[in-house]
């Protein structure tokens, strides 16, 4: 997993990796540039669009030249905008990439640009060397770079975005972020998401073994890292080696909720799924999911499970006392969700009986119903982390990019996912795969490193396809194709 680390910490960072590799701060942004353009090459962007790069004073603005640079070199019309005086000095490889600029690339005062003109905007304005407030000349670039109504694409970070911190002020309205070697914290805030757009992460060739001497809780999450967290099964694991998983939930109307869950956990490979729901309310899921088995009585032996997932379409009236019971009668850890969680935030002194090491899937409504509204994500981030610690409990604060807050103190932002998974039924998902891995041995950390990265590559999936139109019942049936994407066997 990568490290994220904070703005001030990317300069030691490069100074470590340019003693350790023997190459120069320049080569260093020269492979940031390379990097921009090979991603740029890749998304084949016409070359009837003129662009526009916007440079500021600092290796941000270095980056902007390089950038102009080499796309000039692909043939496209590049005009560069200073966002500086001309008495300004330049940070010492900005003025080297200034300098490199060829013949063909127009330079112009950013007060020049006509914003109306049809191009692809490239903003290298401020990186993350931005700091404190924005004074007011940068207030005044910003909203120029604004006011163009094409697409703008930012550099390491939208102009005017701490790296580490909540927006305060005024900021680039990027429709994609092009950043370098890890994402900046604040990419990864639900309320930048209309300043960052999409992310797109260049490696510029930090090993993360270079990271190990920065301290830092948070984490990225990519597909490269999930195999090394899945168990491995072999000619002779049987049924009982994928576990014998319950699911509590499912009420009178609520029962789709259910369904979802326990179709997931079958698709994610559990042996043996089995739903204690109302007992009226059975043939709905005798008849949706055939695969999976009622229990009706009225006390089951909990113990016969390798893992329990709780709460989906659960209901809240009357249910405390059978929670209080679960986490009485069961000792390994749980999966809850929705409604067992809107249960814990009724009744909160119930909190210290969860058993330990389980897993909390909140949404931000629930979040907000257990540990009270958050005036920012920064916030938020802050109460889940003492909660899990004080409880010792694991946590997902669902959105795009979620958020894994174990009970250790790190924190892992997913990378999968997409804008289609904002649909019903697609929190019910998680929960069957999450308890569907803890039932096949997985620690709660391998389980939800793994369950969360596969429930968003099978909405990433999904939306391939189904746009729009993806629901969660798609969502699952794309669960198996990401095992194989993964390879993961
Ligand atoms: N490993 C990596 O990640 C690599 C990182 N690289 C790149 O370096 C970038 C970081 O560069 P950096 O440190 O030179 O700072 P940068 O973002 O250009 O900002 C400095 C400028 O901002 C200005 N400024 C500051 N505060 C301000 C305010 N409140 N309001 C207004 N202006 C303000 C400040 O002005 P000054 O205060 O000096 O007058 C100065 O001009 C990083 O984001 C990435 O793009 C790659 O090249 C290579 C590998
Ligand atoms: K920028």
């Amino acid at each position: 997993m990568l490290k994220i680390l904070s703005g001030n910490q990317v300069k030691k960072l490069d100074s470590a990796h340019l003693e350790l590799k023997v190459i120069s701060s320049f080569e260093l942004m020269e492979r940031a540039a390379v990097g921009f353009s090979n991603w740029w090459k890749s998304k084949l962007f016409s070359k009837n669009l003129p662009v526009f790069v916007f440079c500021g004073a600092g290796n941000n603005g270095g980056d902007g030249f390089a950038i102009a640079r080499l796309l000039h070199k692909m043939d496209y019309t590049v005009s560069v905008f200073k966002c500086f005086e001309d008495r300004t000095s330049l940070s010492e490889d900005a003025g080297k990439n200034y300098a490199l600029l060829s013949e063909g690339i127009e330079i112009k005062s950013w007060q020049e640009f006509d914003p109306t003109r049809k191009g692809i905007l490239i903003d290298a304005f401020l990186g993350v060397g931005f700091k404190g407030a924005l004074r007011s000349d940068a207030e005044g670039i910003i909203e120029k770079i604004n006011s163009f109504t094409g697409k703008i694409i930012a550099v390491d970070i939208p102009s005017g975005l701490p790296s580490d911190d909540v927006l305060k002020g005024n900021c680039v309205r990027a429709s994609i972020t092009v950043t370098f070697a890890f994402p900046k914290l604040s990419l990864l805030f639900p309320e930048h998401a209309r300043n960052v757009g999409e992310i797109v992460l260049v490696d510029i060739g930090i090993s993360d073994g270079e990271y190990d001497s920065f301290s830092s809780s948070f984490f990225y999450l990519r597909d490269r890292d999930i195999s090394g967290f899945h168990r491995e099964f072999h000619r002779f694991s049987h049924k009982g080696d994928f576990g014998k998983v319950l699911l509590i939930g499912g009420s009178k109307g609520k029962m789709g909720a259910v369904v979802l869950s326990s179709k997931s956990a079958l698709r994610t490979g559990s042996g043996l799924v089995s739903c204690k729901v109302d007992s009226e309310e059975r043939l709905i899921l005798q008849t949706a999911v055939p695969e999976a088995m009622c229990r009706l009585e009225e006390k089951i032996d909990y113990r016969e499970f390798d893992a329990i997932g709780v709460g989906p379409g659960l209901g809240t009236e009357g249910k405390t006392a059978l929670l209080e019971d679960l986490f009485e009668r069961y000792s390994k850890p749980l999966v809850l969700d929705a409604d067992a969680i809107n249960l814990l935030a009724l009744n909160q002194h119930l909190i210290p009986m969860i058993p330990k090491n389980s897993i909390l899937t909140p949404h931000l409504g629930e979040f907000d119903r257990l540990l009270g509204t958050s005036v920012n994500h920064l916030e938020r981030l802050e109460k889940a982390f003492l909660f899990c610690k004080k409880w010792g409990l694991n946590l997902v604060i669902k959105g795009a990019n979620s958020v894994i807050c174990l009970a250790d103190g790190r924190q892992i932002f997913n990378s999968s996912g997409t804008k289609y998974m904002a649909t019903g039924g697609s929190g019910d998902v998680l929960t069957g795969i999450l308890t569907s891995f803890l039932g096949q041995s997985y620690s709660p950390e391998q389980a939800l490193i793994c369950g969360v990265f596969h429930h968003g590559l099978a909405g990433e999936l999904a939306g391939k396809i189904k746009r729009r139109g993806t629901i969660a019942s798609d969502i699952i049936e794309a669960i198996p194709d990401t095992f194989i994407q993964l390879d993961i066997s």
